[in-house]
């Protein structure tokens, strides 16, 4: 019959045998995924063609979190795109996860992919390579090696605060969002890239990288997480991003190349991170490329992070005036306008140690981690697959209120050592835990603790009627806000 409109049955065969493969092949890729957990009986939300859960309106991002750990508990079951994932709130199995079965989840998921020029760094490197870089890095972040680069903390610190009274004085009021974006770049620049950032071409030009590096297109990385394949296959849309890593790279290896010219020429380089890797290097312990791909990451990692925390800690302090003030009393006591600021002093100022960990609660920047199973292993009778993403909604264990009462109110005496006692310890979690913790905790906690010290030692914080209330924050790279924060100070 067909052969009497031109087609033969041959052809017909072969349409349909395609046809059919073309379903099975789509059925297997992308509709299987959708019943994975179903069929585990693990619970979840119901994921959507394509793009799984985790960007559904409901589910996705750190409110996402939220409902999800109230609606299905401990233990539930998403989709990354087309990646299944467990995500884990329960602070004992967390445990497991992260210290206990260390070895089974000692490696992430890769979500995003690194350039080639940077993909050697600490965050995404696996097993014995990590190992080995880890052990390397680790005594750059001592408290002795941190001593060394805190003149370049205090040194922005200054600048941090002569900013905020230019400003209020030109404007009457202070974008803290930003000015603590700055601080936090002067510092992570100075220390990890040896450059600085207002005197220093390559500092700007590291500067300008990030920014677009910061600020460029997800599409790729949306695209890749339910195609992974499709990402190579995706660089007209991360050109800028691949530019911006490009400039990063070409100013770390100039400052390297310069401090090692120095030191044939007989002259001392400053002691930073850079300086720190660069005679790791020289033993043998580290190549240029991971010392190249260690400072990227450091200013991937330190910069809006620490940045974020800064910004969200004045925030709050602006918005609690009563918490300010004790705590402005506390620096008054022990530091007052004039004393030199020291890493030591942060010892003995317990109510900033709380103010801070509690404004980390609220808004943790870094609000997701995950870890990937090597075998399939139990915990605490459940069975999870090889090869499965393990995720930690930190956003989530932060806000869930059985574990901290009344999650969204901003109360510092959450921490004092009676009331911490009382906590599991993993229901706490703003740089993960376990031997893949944050490297850079204690550089974080330093830097942003010695700003604030010096920013109530001069002026007090407000809000102003352009203060956003309640704050709108925005799940990216992340946990951000959409528009700064603006706030009014007081000089003292
Ligand atoms: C307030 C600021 C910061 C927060 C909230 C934060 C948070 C985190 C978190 C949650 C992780 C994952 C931990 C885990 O998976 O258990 C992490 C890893 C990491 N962070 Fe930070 N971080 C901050 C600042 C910094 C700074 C200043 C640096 C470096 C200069 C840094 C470098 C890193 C690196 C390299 C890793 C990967 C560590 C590894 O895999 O061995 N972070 N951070």
């Amino acid at each position: 019959m067909l052969e009497f409109i031109g087609i033969s049955t041959h052809t017909v065969a072969i349409a349909s045998i395609t046809i059919l493969s073309l379903i099975f092949a789509f059925y297997q890729y992308f509709v299987r995924p959708l019943y994975y957990f179903q069929k585990l009986n693990i619970p979840g939300p119901k994921p959507s063609l394509f793009f799984g859960t985790v960007f559904t309106k409901e589910y996705g991002g750190h409110l996402g979190q939220v409902r999800c750990i109230k609606k299905y508990g401990k233990f539930y079951s998403g989709l990354l795109g087309l990646k299944p994932v467990v995500i884990i709130s329960d602070p004992e199995m967390l445990k497991e996860v992260l210290v206990k079965q260390f070895s089974n989840f000692s490696n992430r998921f890769d979500v995003i992919p690194f350039d080639p020029a940077v993909s050697r760094n600490l965050l995404a490197i696996k097993d014995d390579d990590w190992k080995r870089i880890r052990s390397v890095l680790i005594p750059t972040f001592s408290a002795t090696k941190l001593k060394q680069i805190e003149p370049i903390i205090i040194d922005a610190c200054d600048t941090l605060v002569g900013k905020i009274i230019k400003e209020n004085r030109e404007n009457g009021k202070v974008n803290i969002w930003k000015l603590c974006g700055e601080y936090s770049m002067e510092v992570i620049m100075a220390a990890a890239f040896g450059v600085h950032v207002a005197d220093d071409a390559r500092g700007q030009k590291v500067c300008k990288a990030a920014a677009i590096f910061f600020s460029s297109s997800d599409i790729a990385l949306l695209i890749a997480s339910v195609v992974p394949s499709l990402y190579h296959f995706l660089s007209f849309l991360t050109r800028n991003r691949t530019n911006a890593v490009n400039h990063i790279v070409q100013v770390a290896r100039a400052v390297i190349a310069e401090r090692r010219r120095n030191l044939q020429n007989g002259l001392t380089n400053r002691r930073d991170l850079l300086q720190l890797m660069i005679e790791a290097a020289e033993n043998g312990k580290l190549t240029d490329d991971e010392i190249v791909s260690q400072s990227f990451i450091f200013l991937l990692a330190g910069y809006e992070t620490t940045s974020n925390a800064l910004g969200y800690t004045s925030y709050l302090l602006a918005l609690n005036p009563q918490v300010q003030q004790r705590l402005i009393d506390e620096i008054d006591e022990k530091c007052p306008k004039g004393t030199n600021l020291t890493i030591e002093l942060l010892s003995e100022l317990p109510y900033l140690d709380m103010v801070f960990n509690e404004s980390l609660r609220i808004y943790p920047p870094a609000y997701i981690v995950n870890r990937v199973t090597k075998h399939e292993t139990v915990i605490d009778e459940v069975k999870i697959p090889q090869d499965m993403m393990v995720a930690i909604p930190i956003y989530g264990i932060h806000h869930n209120d059985e574990l901290w009462p009344d999650p969204e109110k901003f109360i510092p005496e959450r921490f004092t050592p009676e009331e911490k006692a009382k906590r599991h310890p993993f229901a706490y979690l703003p740089f993960g835990n376990g031997p893949r913790n944050c490297i850079g905790m204690r550089l974080a906690i330093t830097e942003a603790k010695l700003a604030l010290i010096k920013i109530l030692q001069n002026i007090v914080l407000e809000p102003v009627k352009e203060t956003p209330i309640p704050l709108e924050v925005e799940p990216k790279f992340t946990l951000s806000v959409a528009n700064g924060v603006i706030i009014g100070v007081k000089e003292r």
